[in-house]
């Protein structure tokens, strides 16, 4: 385990090896630094966000909080009335938490903040309700992919942010990964339910796959091996070739052959395009019901 030093060295040589992106906020404090805040946070410490522009606010933060925090140099702060008003506030707490945790956070929003939002469900119009001094206010919809720099991002703003805060929201979303800005809010619900939540499809279908083929009468070990490497090689495949991900199942279709049989059972009304359809509805309903 490399020491705390040794990881802010590590940090800093990252940020050695490039120019920072000059829209990087010269202060921003992240509200929710778990598995996405964290994710995201590494993400702009990557891109040359300086760690001493960072607070953490978490007003009781886990041992796991803590080290991270230390280990990136980075201000850990319990206390809102001890934190100046930033120029970006990141809110990466649950939704269900928002409207408890919001009166306290509103003293962190001056006219100059920009607030980015990665709250499932959340509205810019909600969100201004809970902000009333907010100017700027971003939506987005990261993925879990942002913990190793390739998530995709959805992503809008209110009418109220201006350009510079577009790029300033871009730079530090773009350090974990590609970035969609989008023209219609209305489109970050369904964004949620493909993006958002779709890395826990994929790995739901290793699980599915591992399972099937321990029924099949492969041991349980190679089982998921094999599950785990053919979504891994077949995502890498997806992203090195030219191909369309039609032609590449085509590809690997061979007439009257064993692939033909086995999408045969994937197909039609109880197989997987209406299954996803129906997965991908269900998120994006949960995202509604989360926006109140
Ligand atoms: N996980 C994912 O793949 C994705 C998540 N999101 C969104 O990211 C947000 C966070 O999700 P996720 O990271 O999974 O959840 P986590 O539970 O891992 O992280 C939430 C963090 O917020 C902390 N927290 C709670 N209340 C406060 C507060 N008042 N001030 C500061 N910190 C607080 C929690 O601390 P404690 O545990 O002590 O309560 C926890 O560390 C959600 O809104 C979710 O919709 C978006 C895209 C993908
Ligand atoms: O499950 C959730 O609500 C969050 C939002 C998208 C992914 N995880």
């Amino acid at each position: 385990m490399p020491t705390g030093a040794q990881t802010v060295q590590r940090f800093a040589d990252v940020i050695d090896g490039a120019a920072p992106d000059p829209a990087l906020p010269s202060s921003l404090v992240l509200a929710g630094a778990g598995k996405m805040g964290a994710s995201l946070l590494d993400g702009w410490l990557k891109s040359g966000l300086d760690p001493v522009n960072v607070t953490i606010l978490d007003p009781h933060p886990s041992e796991h909080i803590e080290r991270l925090a230390a280990e990136r140099g980075i201000a850990l702060n319990t206390a809102i009335e001890a934190i100046r008003p930033p120029e970006v506030l990141v809110l990466a707490i649950k939704p269900q938490s928002l409207a408890e945790a919001a009166p306290s956070l509103a003293r962190l929003v001056a006219p100059h903040t920009l607030v980015l939002s990665i709250l499932a469900g959340k509205t810019l119009a909600g969100l201004a309700g809970h902000f009333p001094e907010a100017g700027a206010i971003v939506r987005a919809m990261p993925n879990l992919p942002a913990s190793i720099g390739r998530g995709i991002t959805g992503v809008v703003a209110s009418q109220k942010t201006d350009d510079a805060q577009r790029s300033t929201a871009t730079a530090l979303l773009a350090g974990s990964g590609a970035v969609e800005w989008l023209d219609d809010e209305a489109l970050i619900d369904a964004l949620t339910g493909v993006s958002g939540s779709g890395p826990a499809y994929v790995f739901h279908l290793v699980e599915a796959l591992a399972a099937a083929g321990v029924a099949a009468g492969l041991p349980a070990d190679l089982a998921e091996r094999l599950a785990r490497g053919t979504v891994t090689g077949s995502g890498a495949l997806l992203e090195a070739s030219p191909l369309s991900a039609t032609a590449l199942r085509e590809a690997v279709t061979s007439k009257g052959g064993t692939t033909a049989a086995a999408l045969d059972e994937l197909s039609g009304d109880n197989g997987i395009g209406p299954a996803v359809t129906r997965a991908v509805a269900a998120a994006k309903r949960r995202a509604q019901e989360l926006a109140d």
